[in-house]
């Protein structure tokens, strides 16, 4: 069998929600499907009632096929220092037509502020390595390691969009989705993402360079945090392009003047092109005129992060069976 679940963007692509189908009977509930992380957890009707806020809830004791973990629980924290922790039921999960009828839900009785005033975002579904699943005391398994043998092909891909809904594929590459080659490149789970190290970058016209460094591919992540010498350079080359502490990161103006940003996949010589407009994110809360940059510093994480800001320029194939990344324009 194969998937397909639309996902649909939230202001500025800050992030994108996906329904997932759990419990009989099915309670939907919109998720950030996450390459960054591996759990899948869910605001519930344990959820402390001030931490909730709009959010659609999962309440296992309205579902026939829902059993609790006893003993079991989760807690963790994300790299904007936002976090939620609770306890563990198993129950029937529906993904983009897939079933797993008995798939670990985490549910949160506790989240941090800013998922309680992300009022659409009912929870997350991991989809990087199980290895990383924070489930104590036995990690579980995420969605797609627990359909991935079921799957006609052992991949799922990541067609992204900017302002309009997109497309989270399970167990075939859509032909349709992509323009050109995909160009797979090997992928290092050790650390339990989808890393992988792109071949160099080219700034607007300018001459591609040969240096890279450890990224991930984070469909959780809004922005492209990148090395530091990198956005300097970018924004170098922005006019009125500059980093703004007030801002908390480089901003620029908002009027689409910004290069182009290319990142190059394997040595193939493929180049996947961001356009300028994506860079010009959001405008600033004091102006409609100066807009937070798309590209910022990965300095601090350890590594660069290719977020939606790169992602929704590609169709990306995230392919466990041969521990790949494959990148095409579309
Ligand atoms: C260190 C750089 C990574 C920052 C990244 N967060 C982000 O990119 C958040 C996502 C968000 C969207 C909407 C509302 C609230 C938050 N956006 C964000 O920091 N900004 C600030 C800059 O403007 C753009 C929006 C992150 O922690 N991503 C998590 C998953 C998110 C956690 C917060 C809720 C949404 C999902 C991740 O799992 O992808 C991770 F890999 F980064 C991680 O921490 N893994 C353990």
């Amino acid at each position: 069998p194969t998937g397909s679940a639309e996902t649909k963007p939230e202001e500025n692509d800050v992030e994108y929600l996906t329904p997932v189908s759990i419990g009989t009977p099915p309670q939907v509930l919109n998720l950030d499907f996450d390459t960054g992380s591996s759990d899948f957890w869910v605001f519930s009707s344990e959820t402390s009632k001030s931490d909730v806020n709009g959010q659609t809830v999962y309440d296992p004791d309205k579902s026939s096929t829902a059993k609790e973990m006893e003993g079991y629980s989760w807690q963790i924290s994300y790299g904007d220092g936002s976090y939620s922790s609770g306890d563990v039921y198993t129950d029937t999960v529906t993904v983009g037509g897939l079933t797993v009828p008995s798939q670990a839900v985490e549910v949160a009785r506790r989240v941090s502020d800013a998922f309680t005033a992300d009022t659409n975002n009912d929870g997350l579904l991991g989809l990087a390595s199980s290895a990383i699943n924070t489930v104590d005391p036995v990690a579980q398994k995420t969605f797609f390691d627990n359909v991935k043998s079921d799957l006609d092909a052992p991949v799922f891909t990541a067609d992204l969009k900017a302002g309009t809904p997109g497309y989270y594929n399970f167990g075939f590459i859509d032909p349709n989705a992509y323009t050109g080659n995909i160009t797979y490149t090997p992928v290092d789970d050790s650390q339990g993402f989808w890393a992988w190290t792109p071949s160099g970058y080219a700034i607007g016209s300018g001459q591609f360079k040969n240096t890279s460094s450890l990224s991930i591919a984070d469909t959780g992540a809004s922005l492209l945090l990148l090395p530091s010498s990198v956005a300097k350079a970018y924004y170098a080359r922005v006019a009125g392009g500059h980093y703004d502490s007030t801002a908390g990161g480089y901003t620029l103006p908002c009027n689409g003047s910004a290069p182009d940003f290319s990142f190059g996949v394997a040595d193939a010589g493929a180049r996947i092109t961001v356009p300028g407009k994506y860079i010009a994110y959001a405008p600033t809360t004091s102006s409609g005129t100066i807009c937070f940059g798309g590209i910022q510093s990965d300095e601090g994480i350890g590594f660069s992060i290719y977020g939606d800001v790169a992602l929704k320029a590609a169709f990306v194939v995230f392919d466990a069976g041969n521990q790949q990344l494959g990148w095409a324009a579309k």
